[in-house]
This record gives structure tokens, C-alpha cells and sequence, in this order.
């Protein structure tokens, strides 16, 4: 099952892309509507508000009058917890119903707009996030669902910012403009990215080979890392001993393929094996086989265990190694050198230009095989940098 999140201001369109995505044959599950059934007329949950607001929140026929618990909910904060309180464990544990109930080969859309707010991220594949200017959404409300300004701007006040919004988008969705335009976009995004990923997920299928292109440095890999590994800790918590962004598209300024790689210290390769289901379910598959990484001596291979993310649309690797080898202490060593020392970041760039130029539209393993040798010169120059600078992981 992929589990897909899906955010926005209010009217900012979630609804409309939610539709769409259901007519593709993603379930959808719709906080607001389980918002309303937890607090039903005879529910434990409209109980409790009464409580807490009184019987002025009731209409005549004992049910709950919306407009006079919004007047009290949007204006002030106070109240808006009280509220939140009693409502959202509720929702909470009728979502999870219904995330249990769909089928193994789903992809379920939960259509959630308090997910910043409720720190949801992390436990998603994929989030999608819906945004329009905050003058175009208060225009629809008025116009489309006859709200009042007012309504419109203290929700709009009540709800998390666009730049909150922006840290967990793993794809940003502009509905300022005509629906054509978002929906096209949606129906990219269903063929191109959710329907491969479900199944990547599903088959544990491992991502094809990347050629050995270089892209220029991109300053948003961090915050994408950041992202990732967000969502690796929900998965697999305590059972790791520390999660890192490694590899060259964590040293701002270099050029790099377009793929993140991440690093897991797990105490053992036996602790890697057990968490191994749990990290291919949460959307690393692992990759059958042997992985090793080489060993500067003669001797020695350093087995690992290695996941490809999943998704299509942000190629990941997934290293996941443990203490019983030095090579997790190299893969956090080598790109703090790189980014304490810019010149031999920029002898690195020139290197990996150069060689991805020769091996162009060749194999990706020439390619890092050539490479090493440059490396393993330059592992020798951190290690003397970490020495003088007392450098620990
Ligand atoms: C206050 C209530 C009675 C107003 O009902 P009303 O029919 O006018 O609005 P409805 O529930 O359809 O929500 C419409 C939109 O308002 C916004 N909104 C609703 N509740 C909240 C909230 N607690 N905080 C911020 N925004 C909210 C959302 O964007 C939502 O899509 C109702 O919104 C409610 O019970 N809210 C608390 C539950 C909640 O947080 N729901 C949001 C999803 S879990
Ligand atoms: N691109 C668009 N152009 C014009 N109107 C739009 C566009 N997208 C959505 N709308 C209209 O704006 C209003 C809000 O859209 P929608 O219901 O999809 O938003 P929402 O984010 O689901 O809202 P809510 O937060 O209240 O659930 C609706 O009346 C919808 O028909």
C-alpha cells in the first residue's frame, strides 16, 4: 500500500486534486468527513463538546450547529485546542481504521488539512501539497462556497504557513490557476510517479540503473534529505543509531547524479537484516544480493545492506551499515572534509566532470571504478584533516 499524503490551505483545492486522483483509483480517506461522523448526533465525541462549549453549539434537533462552533473555533486559540482535543484522537483512530481496511495494492490519498500541524509527514511515502495565493482561495470561499471574508481569513489564520507547507512538499501543486492546469498535473503525477511507486513498494522492485549523469549542485538536496530521513526515523526509530545525508549532494557547491544517498548505523548487520522489512514497507525496497563496500586493504570487503528508495521521482540509496566496519565513519568523514575544504571540493568537481564526460552514456560502475582511484588519494588527505582538526563523526 502507498500511503500518499495530501495538504493545502483551506480552498486551496485539495478537494478538486482529490477527485481527480480518486477517478485514477487512488481510496480516498477524507479528514473532514471523518471529522463530522466522530462528532455525529448520539456520539461520545459531540458529548464532549457539549461539555466543554455547552448546549449553545447545538441546533434545535440536538445535533451539532457548525457555524456557531466555528465562530467560537476561529476565534480564538484557546477554544480551537479545546476542540482539537476532544476531535482529533478521534479522527485519528478511525483513520487508522480505515488505513488497516484498504488493500494491500492501494494507493490511499488522505486528504488531511491539518497534516503540518499534526506533524504527519514523516509517515507518508509521498506528500503532495496544494497551494494557492491566499487572495485567489478567500475569492473562491466567497464566491464558490459562500463563506464570509472573515471565516475565510481567521481559518486561513488558524492553519499553518505556506513555508511550513513548503519544508514536507515532495511535490508542490499550484492551483492558482485554471483546474485544467493542476489536473493535468495530477494525472502526470498518478501515471508518472504514484502507480510505479506503489508497485516498487509492493514488488520490491530495485530502481534500474542510473546513467552517470552530473547535474549542477541543487541547494534544495538538504532540505529533500532532510525529508527522507525524516521518514526513515518514523519507520524504523530507536532500533538505528543514527540516520545521515552522505555522499556528494550533501556538500553544498558540488556537482552530483541527481540521486541522495543516505547512510543508517545500525548496531549489527543482524539489527540491518531485522529492520529490513520495515524500511522496504516504509519505501526503500532492499536490494537482493552481496553488498559490499571496498576495503582499502587487500583483503577486506565491508558488507552492508543497501535499499533503493522507491520513489521514481527521487532516486535514493539507501546504505545501511554498522560499527562492525569503518566505512560508516568514512561515508560521514569524507564529505565533511569536502565541505570544510572547498579547494579539494572543486579538484573533486573537476574529476567527476571529466570522467563522466569519458564515460558518457556508459556504465555507471566504470565510472565510480575510475573514480576511486582519486578517492582513495584523497581519503588519505581527510584522515590527515581530521587528525589536525579533531574531526569525530
Ligand atoms: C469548527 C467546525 C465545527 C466548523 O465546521 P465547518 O462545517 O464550518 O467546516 P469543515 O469541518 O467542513 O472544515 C472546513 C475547513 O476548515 C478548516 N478547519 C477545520 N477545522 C480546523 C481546525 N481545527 N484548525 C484549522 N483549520 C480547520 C479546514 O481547512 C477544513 O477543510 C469543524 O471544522 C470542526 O469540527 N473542526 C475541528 C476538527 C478539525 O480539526 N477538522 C479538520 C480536519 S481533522
Ligand atoms: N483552479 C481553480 N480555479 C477556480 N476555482 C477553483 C479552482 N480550484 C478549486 N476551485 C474552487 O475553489 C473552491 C475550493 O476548492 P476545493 O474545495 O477543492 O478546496 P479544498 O482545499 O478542498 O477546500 P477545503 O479546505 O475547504 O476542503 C471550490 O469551490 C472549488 O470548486
Amino acid at each position: 500500500m502507498l500511503r500518499v499524503g495530501l495538504t493545502g490551505g483551506i480552498g486551496a483545492g485539495k478537494s478538486t486534486v482529490a477527485n481527480r486522483l480518486a477517478e485514477h483509483g487512488a481510496v480516498i480517506i477524507d479528514a473532514d468527513l471523518i471529522a463530522r461522523e466522530v462528532v455525529q448526533r448520539g456520539t461520545e465525541g459531540l458529548a464532549e463538546i457539549v461539555r466543554a462549549f455547552g448546549t449553545g453549539v447545538l441546533d434545535a434537533g440536538g445535533a451539532l450547529d457548525r457555524p456557531a462552533l466555528a465562530a467560537k473555533a476561529f476565534a480564538d486559540e484557546e477554544s480551537r485546542r479545546t476542540l482539537n482535543a476532544i476531535v482529533h484522537p478521534r479522527v485519528g483512530a478511525r483513520t487508522a481504521e480505515l488505513m488497516e481496511r484498504a488493500a494491500p495494492d492501494a494507493i490511499v490519498v488522505h486528504d488531511i488539512p491539518l497534516l503540518v500541524e499534526g506533524g504527519l509527514a514523516p509517515h507518508y511515502h509521498l506528500v503532495l501539497v496544494v497551494d494557492a495565493d491566499p487572495e485567489v482561495r478567500v475569492a473562491r470561499l466567497t464566491d464558490a462556497r459562500g463563506m464570509t471574508e472573515a471565516d475565510a481569513r481567521a481559518r486561513i489564520a488558524a492553519q499553518s504557513t505556506e513555508r511550513q507547507r513548503r519544508e514536507v512538499a515532495d511535490v508542490w501543486l499550484d492551483n492558482g490557476g485554471h483546474t485544467e492546469i493542476v489536473l493535468s498535473e495530477v494525472d502526470t503525477l498518478w501515471a508518472d510517479r504514484l502507480v510505479p511507486y506503489e508497485a516498487n513498494v509492493r514488488l520490491r522492485r530495485p530502481r534500474p540503473p542510473l546513467s552517470p549523469v552530473i547535474a549542477e549542485y541543487d541547494p534544495s538536496w538538504p532540505e529533500q534529505a532532510g525529508r527522507v530521513l525524516a521518514r526513515i526515523r518514523a519507520a524504523v526509530g530507536d532500533r538505528v543509531e543514527r540516520v545521515d545525508h552522505i555522499g556528494s549532494t550533501s556538500v553544498p557547491g558540488l556537482p552530483a547524479k541527481d540521486v541522495l544517498d543516505l547512510q543508517i548505523l545500525v548496531p549489527s548487520l543482524d539489527a540491518a537484516d531485522g529492520i529490513a522489512d520495515t524500511l522496504s514497507e516504509a519505501g526503500f525496497p532492499r536490494a537482493e544480493g552481496e553488498w559490499c563496500d571496498e576495503s582499502r586493504e587487500r583483503d577486506g570487503r565491508l558488507p552492508k545492506r543497501f535499499h533503493f528508495g522507491g520513489d521514481p521521482g527521487r532516486p535514493v540509496n539507501l546504505h545501511v551499515r554498522s560499527p562492525e566496519t569503518p566505512a560508516w565513519r568514512v561515508a560521514l568523514l569524507f564529505p565533511a572534509w569536502l565541505r570544510a575544504e572547498p579547494a579539494e571540493r572543486d579538484a573533486y568537481a573537476a574529476v567527476k566532470r571529466e570522467l563522466a564526460n569519458v564515460h558518457e552514456g556508459g556504465s555507471t560502475l566504470a565510472y565510480a571504478d575510475d573514480k576511486q582511484d582519486w578517492i582513495n588519494a584523497a581519503f588519505d588527505r581527510a584522515e590527515e584533516w581530521a587528525e589536525r582538526t579533531g574531526w569525530t563523526p
